[in-house]
């Protein structure tokens, strides 16, 4: 039984702030708060504080992949697991989790890492949400969305996710013929088809992360937010489509450093009574063609710097 229950914020640093602004703001209609840094960007999507956050840095990388739980003694627990599998856990202290905005946080860095926080009691802004397209996201139950990393230990990577955080399979797609077979894998806290995928890369430089996927409630804000990044310059790394496994309509635009947002609507609803994990032979019933961005592959899978 898993004690995380979605994911809960994603804190990324980047070199092009004003880029990631009108991207995030302008393209995506995320609002945009007040955080602590008055350089960052805090992006609202529901009543909690800032559920994206981008804070100005010398490189793009990943800083924070939050995941929620329910409460103090869940996290106590999911702190005395990730150290019983030999994993160093930091707790931060009242002040620096109150800067954060959340009551009680762990950090610590998974068999990829990827820097991880778990948390509880994450503060509310109750004033009204003005999103750019007047749409809903879809969070709630089903958390912020999912994300996509890669990590060059897929094996301790999987399995420390599932044997130590109870996370769940929900299916996978082999990315070639060989034996052993190369799978990218899906896995889920909540009804959400998938809050994490994993798939295995070449190297571990940054931004350490393949994508971040957001849902909004009707087709139209996703066409309209669409259009939007076009016009605004922004790479599509794939064009509108269906997936296969989790059902989602959905494009996939190139955020400044090198990984995409996913940006969708029609996400199905996984029933665990009867879900089995299966293994997807298309990523799509049609569209997202990765073509316009084969120029401008994912960082996460390109080396940065040469072998030598
Ligand atoms: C296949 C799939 C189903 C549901 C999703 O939300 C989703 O993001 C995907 C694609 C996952 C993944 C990716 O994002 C980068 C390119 C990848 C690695 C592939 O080449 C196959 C799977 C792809
Ligand atoms: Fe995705």
């Amino acid at each position: 039984m898993t004690h995380i229950r979605g994911l809960g914020y994603l804190k990324v640093q980047t070199e092009h702030i004003d880029r990631w602004r009108e991207l995030t703001v302008e393209g995506l209609g995320f609002a945009e708060a007040v955080g602590p840094d008055p350089d960052g960007l805090y992006l609202r999507m529901d009543e909690r504080e800032a559920r994206l956050i981008v804070l100005p840095g010398t490189s793009d990388r990943v800083l924070a992949v939050g995941w929620e739980v329910r409460d103090q003694f869940a996290l106590a627990q999911v702190a005395r697991d990730v150290e019983a599998a030999g994993i160093a856990v930091t707790w931060l202290n009242e002040e620096e989790a109150d800067l954060r905005g959340l009551e009680q946080v762990i950090t610590f860095a998974d068999p990829g890492g990827t820097p991880v926080e778990v948390f509880f009691g994450p503060r509310l802004d109750h004033s009204i949400l003005k999103t750019g397209y007047a749409q809903k996201f879809v969070t709630g139950a089903q958390g912020m969305g999912h994300v996509v990393l890669p990590t060059m230990a897929m094996e301790e990577t999987t399995s420390f996710y599932t044997d130590v955080l109870g996370f769940l399979p929900r299916g996978a797609v082999r990315l070639g013929p060989q034996r052993p077979a190369n799978r990218f894998r899906f896995f889920g806290v909540n009804q959400r088809h998938h809050s994490l995928a994993i798939g295995g890369a070449p190297h571990a430089d940054a931004p350490g992360l393949v994508h971040l996927m957001v849902e909004v409630e009707d087709l139209d804000t996703v066409g309209r937010a669409l259009d939007k990044v076009t016009k605004q310059g922004f790479t599509l790394s794939a064009s509108l489509g269906r997936h296969t496994n989790d059902k989602m309509v959905s494009f996939y635009v190139r955020a400044p450093g090198g990984w995409d947002i996913e940006y969708g609507t029609e996400g199905m609803l996984v029933d665990e009574t009867y879900f089995t994990a299966e293994e997807i032979t298309a990523e799509s019933y049609w569209g997202h063609d990765h073509s316009a961005a084969a120029h401008e592959p994912l960082a996460a899978f390109v080396p940065k710097r040469a072998a030598v």
